[in-house]
């Protein structure tokens, strides 16, 4: 067998193979529906309901799956049905039977030439050409990388001060004083970003002059700032022409060149877009799922509309696919019953179907449903469609579960996240320590520099943590300058030191109004699981501990004692 993944040009191969493999069946079916009707039309109009159904998943399988002349008599013979379902009874002609059998005939014929054909090598089915790149696709739960940052600066006391702060903000630094040493380094490792200053002893603009150069050679852009003494044309135009995307004059504040670094680094990994597709019919749900998932996504497909619930909890998707016509609930049903649940007002409900009756797509679209796709859906369009409506949802979600100002979560979703973490803790027998910590005397931050300034510690304090912790810490922001941390599968003794780390880091950071400068520090109580069992009790637990730390003169980390 061989080991070579499969393209997606295979997989959707065999999922087309595998709908006419299945055809045979499906036209049996369909005959035994039609005799059973003939045989007692009042008794068993059922039958006829079944096989309008069967004609229309024909049809739409049909079209998606490029197999036009099939997916055309099906549509044929769906319509003569959809006529026959709304005659009454004694209307009823013997013809009618006679043309759905020869429909049914032709279906047949059309299902044994399909079979004889080699599918690999058909290329009438239109494959998507869009893909995501490999950064905006899933990154594992794990530490963030740390940043490597180049900072290439003749004024050595100033070049390690900005580097020491921009450690604590949890980047790698290395710094050089000469432009010769700075083009060794980047041929030997490639930072994620550089500072370069301007003015150096060789000329007025040889540190940007060297960035252009190494850049020509390497023939990488390498994302790139500048820290000049110097604020001019000639400086900012050099600047400019060596690709750097910002400019700050010195004395420049840590915290914004973080911000500034973060930009161009593209920090925040990017968690594909999650996708639910309700179809009872599994190929086609599988070739929208590979489409989709080809571009980046993750998909997750659903044949049995009674679970929809259960997915929507746990798959937390970002948006629904929903086929209109199903047996067990048709889409307007299912996606009203969605709708009535508060938590999902605001997802994006989109129908995918056959259906082309714009009347009908109008009011299948009237219980707040987002759009409407039709089958057979053109790739990228699909993506495009998805993706679009999926970003948006991101961005509404973000607003409701963030702090505006810092990014982190807010108090309610920490709280949520707080007590899903403890369940899996539970579930999985691991250990857990939940912190919380404060900034020290804030008030006093704000009332000497005002709140722009206290709102500018507060945001380093929140980078801090956001980029020293693991991704799948919890960082929250759970009250003014107070914040919540879940820290996963550490003892309290590990997690103790960790943050006497960042305390002491902090504690370090420069921040400056006007021409004052003052240093900040916070302190923190800890408390662990399986110490307390419940997420009330730890928080409890550790708010007492940060207590204490304030208490015993603030700027110190506390572990619960567990009385
Ligand atoms: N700048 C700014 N300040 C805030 C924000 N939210 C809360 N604060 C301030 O945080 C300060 C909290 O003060 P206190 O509760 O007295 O605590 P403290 O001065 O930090 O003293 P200790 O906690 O005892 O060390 C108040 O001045 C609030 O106005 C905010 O979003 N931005």
């Amino acid at each position: 067998m061989s080991s070579t993944p499969s393209t997606l040009q295979e997989k959707i191969a065999r999922l087309r193979t595998s709908f006419i493999a299945q055809l045979p069946k499906r036209l049996e079916e369909a005959q035994h529906q039609l005799a059973l009707f003939q045989a007692d039309p009042c008794m068993n109009r059922v039958a006829v309901v079944e096989l309008y159904r069967t004609f229309h998943s024909l049809k739409g399988t049909g079209y998606s799956f490029g197999f036009n002349e099939l997916a055309d008599i099906a549509g044929e013979a769906e319509s003569y049905i959809q006529k026959m379902l709304n005659l009454v009874d004694e209307s009823v002609s013997a013809d009618w039977a006679d043309q759905v059998i020869a429909l049914l005939q032709k279906l047949s014929s059309q299902a044994q030439t399909l079979a004889c054909t080699d599918l690999l090598d058909d290329h009438s089915l239109l494959t998507p050409s869009f893909k995501m790149n490999e950064e905006q696709q899933a990154q594992p739960d794990a530490l963030i990388k740390q940043k490597l940052i180049y900072i290439c600066d003749d004024e050595l006391e100033q070049v390690s001060h900005l580097s020491c702060q921009l450690r604590c903000f949890g980047y790698q630094v290395e710094f050089f004083t000469e432009t010769e040493a700075f083009d060794e380094a980047v041929v030997l490792k490639r930072p994620d970003a550089v500072i370069m200053d301007v003015h150096f002893p060789q000329g007025r603009t040889a540190g940007t002059d060297a960035l252009a150069q190494i850049q020509k050679v390497t023939g990488q852009h390498l994302p790139a700032i500048v820290l000049s003494g110097f604020d001019n044309f000639e400086a900012r135009l050099s600047a400019v022409r060596a690709g750097c995307q910002s400019y700050f004059t010195k004395p420049a504040k840590p915290l914004a060149l973080a911000t500034a670094l973060d930009d161009i680094t593209n920090d925040d990994p990017f968690e594909p877009y999650r996708i639910l597709i309700v179809d009872d019919e599994p190929e086609v749900a599988q070739y929208h799922s590979l489409i989709l998932e080809n571009a980046g996504m993750r998909v997750y497909q659903l044949s049995e509309p009674a679970n929809v619930l259960a997915a929507l909890q746990e798959f937390r998707p970002d948006l629904v696919l929903l086929d209109v016509y199903m047996p067990e609930c048709t889409g307007l049903e299912l996606s009203t019953l969605i709708r009535q649940l508060p938590e999902y007002l605001s997802l994006p409900i989109v129908y995918l179907s056959s259906e082309t009756d714009r009347q009908k797509q109008f009011s299948a679209m009237q219980v707040g449903v987002e759009g409407f796709i039709t089958k057979p859906v053109i790739p990228d369009e699909l993506v495009a469609a998805v993706a679009l409506r999926a970003e948006r949802m991101r961005a509404l979600r973000s607003l409701m579960i963030r702090d505006s100002l810092t990014g982190l979560y807010n108090h309610t979703t920490t709280t949520e996240l707080i007590e899903a973490a403890l369940s899996q803790a539970k579930r999985k027998q691991e250990t857990l320590c939940m912190v919380m910590l404060d900034l020290d005397s804030f008030k006093q931050v704000n009332d000497t520099y005002g709140h722009v300034v206290g709102d500018q510690v507060l945001l380093a304090i929140s980078r801090i943590l956001r980029h020293r912790l693991r991704l799948n810490d919890i960082v929250g922001r759970y009250g003014g300058e107070e914040f919540a941390i879940l820290l996963k599968d550490i003892t309290p003794e590990v997690a103790i030191n960790l943050i006497n780390q960042l305390r002491e880091d902090f504690s370090t950071i420069r921040f400056s109004s006007d021409d004052r400068e003052f240093t900040c520090s916070f302190s923190a109580g800890i408390s662990s699981f399986p110490n307390h069992t419940r997420a009330e009790d730890l928080r409890i637990a550790a708010d007492k501990a940060l207590y204490r730390a304030k208490d015993k003169g603030r700027n110190q980390v506390v572990l619960d004692d567990g009385l």
